[in-house]
């Protein structure tokens, strides 16, 4: 072979290694002259070896928020495509809940992360009316309909136990107490006619899942790709209007009854349906503007009041000796007051218990997430350029030994003697940031923990409890992205009848 033959390759790779050359500098520049160059870094921050860097975080994100917690007021990690920017401090946090949407957007992460316009749908974002429907009406009326929670924990917790009720009986512990939730959820929102059907429960059930993961691969494509992708593979379509299939015939029953001036819904049932729609400005009057926020809301409240119960259960099952003063304090409230939503908020021990459990294992390594829609300046000086999201260091507050003494340890009575006003579970606090802080602090709060309680009261008053591999000790977290945790999804906890015996083994 003539050696002039590889010239034009030659050539061709020259000029592809000076594009690449000057595509680095380039980006070197840019990230040089960012405002984020200034704020220190955990892991590496060139430009190559920050990919390296951000590998690392999908999986051990909690890990390197810890160390930046550790060493720094404010840093960053790399992610994927962008830098994640850490706050630590109470004064960042006052500045975050000053700030308004138009600076710091908390649905722009929600939209973003999940992907909503193609997961569920882009009408869902024209208006957020369904959160002041949580923080009014749904709020309000925790109290009026806690009986019916009540009936439909008995009969969820039958569905879970099965119809044997002697000696221990092993249960997947997520998938059973989601299973309980989810049917929680659709008879305060819907009513008994759908919390009794399985097929309904278990498709809003699973649309967290379809959010959180589709929502992840769905940002890696092009948006072109999107609609084919979340149509055809993702079934995006096909769930939304299986659930609008469901409300149909409900709501065409509802609006048999408006009321002629306003178009409300009157004499309707007392209940997120009816709230919904009557909330709704005139545009949003549909099926379809309903069905959207009745899955939005679903997926604010079914997995993340799942996975505290869970972490309540294994904590119950693992720490037994707070099992009798528990009982002890829930059937001398109950003794007295009977089974009241006011009663809940009188049971101390299991709102410390429920707290601890949420702070050593549930909080979240990243909360309060934010994404910068216009230049921000903290009140340190701190800049931070538009389109960076900002987050705070939930977790590691939430181990910190300035504010909890021996913070490893599981001490379940922790929050008894302290400030309810700062300690008891709604309270917001920026030194525990479980609910989140500021503006968007989590309005579903009020009902997760009146719903939580009440199901711990009334297991704890039928059942005992413990773990199903004794010796093994309580089921380790699992992460997601580096940076959502999750209580083990495959650990199973036993109960048993208060008396009688016999064993089987049941999962959802
Ligand atoms: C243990 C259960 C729950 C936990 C740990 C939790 C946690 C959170 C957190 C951390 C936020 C973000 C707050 C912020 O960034 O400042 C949030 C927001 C929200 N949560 Fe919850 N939540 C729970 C249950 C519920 C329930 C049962 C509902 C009822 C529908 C609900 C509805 C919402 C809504 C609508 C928002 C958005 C608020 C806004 O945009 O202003 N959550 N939640």
């Amino acid at each position: 072979m003539d050696f002039t033959d590889l010239l034009p390759n030659a050539t061709l790779s020259t000029s592809a290694l000076a594009l690449a050359v000057a595509f680095y500098v380039m980006v070197l520049l840019r990230e040089r002259k960012s405002p984020l160059s200034k704020i220190p870094t955990v892991g590496a921050s060139g430009i190559i070896t920050s990919r390296f860097s951000a590998m690392k975080a999908f999986h051990q994100g909690h890990a390197m928020i810890q160390e930046g917690y550790e060493k720094y007021t404010i840093f960053k990690i790399p992610r994927f495509f962008s830098w994640m920017v850490v706050i630590t401090g109470r004064e960042q946090l006052e500045d975050i809940r000053k700030a308004s949407d138009d600076f710091l957007s908390f649905s722009a992460v929600i939209e973003h992360a999940a992907q909503l316009d193609y997961t569920i749908s882009p009408k869902l974002r024209a208006d957020y009316f369904h959160i002041n429907v949580v923080r009014g009406p749904m709020t309000r009326n925790i109290g009026a309909r806690f009986p019916e929670l009540l009936d439909e924990i008995d009969k969820a917790l039958g569905d879970v136990m099965g119809s044997t009720n002697k000696d221990w009986v092993s249960i997947t512990c997520y998938s059973s107490v989601a299973h309980i939730v989810s049917r929680l959820s659709a008879r305060f929102f819907v009513g008994s006619e759908l919390s009794s059907n399985a097929r309904y429960t278990k498709i809003m059930q699973d649309y967290v899942e379809h959010v959180m993961k589709n929502g992840v691969l769905l940002r890696l494509m092009p948006n072109w790709l999107k609609p084919y992708i979340t149509s055809g593979v993702f079934r995006s379509h096909a769930r939304l209007h299986e659930v609008e299939d469901f409300l149909r015939p409900i709501l065409s029953k509802r609006l048999e009854h408006l009321d002629n001036n306003s178009s409300d819904i009157v004499d309707g049932p007392n209940d997120m349906l009816t709230w919904l729609w009557n909330s709704a400005p005139e545009a949003h009057r549909t099926l379809h503007d309903v069905a959207i926020r009745m899955i939005f809301l679903n997926i604010a409240a079914i997995h993340t009041t799942a996975s505290l119960l869970t972490h309540v259960l294994f904590n119950l099952a693992t720490y037994t000796s707070y099992v009798k003063p528990l009982r002890e304090e829930i059937s001398d409230i109950i003794n007295k007051e009977g089974w009241t939503k006011i009663s809940m908020e009188k049971l101390k021990k299991l709102d410390s218990f429920v707290k601890e459990s949420q702070r050593l294992h549930g909080s979240e390594a990243a909360t309060v997430a934010r994404i910068v829609h216009r230049d921000y300046t903290f009140s340190d000086g701190t800049l931070i350029p538009k389109g960076t999201h900002i987050v705070a260091s939930g977790r590691a507050i939430n181990h910190d030994e300035r504010y909890y003494p021996n913070p490893q340890d599981f001490q379940g009575f922790r929050f008894l003697d302290k400030d309810p006003l700062k300690w008891q579970m709604t309270a917001i606090n920026p030194e525990d940031l479980a609910f989140g802080f500021g503006r968007h602090a989590c309005p579903g709060r009020f009902f997760a923990i009146a719903e939580v309680k009440a199901i711990v009261a009334r297991l704890l008053l039928e059942y005992d409890i413990r773990l199903t591999e004794e010796g093994a000790g309580r089921p380790r977290n699992d992460w997601f992205t580096g940076i959502f945790v999750s209580p083990n999804r495959k650990a199973s906890i036993s109960l048993r009848k208060r008396e009688g015996r016999e064993v089987t083994q049941l999962s959802f």
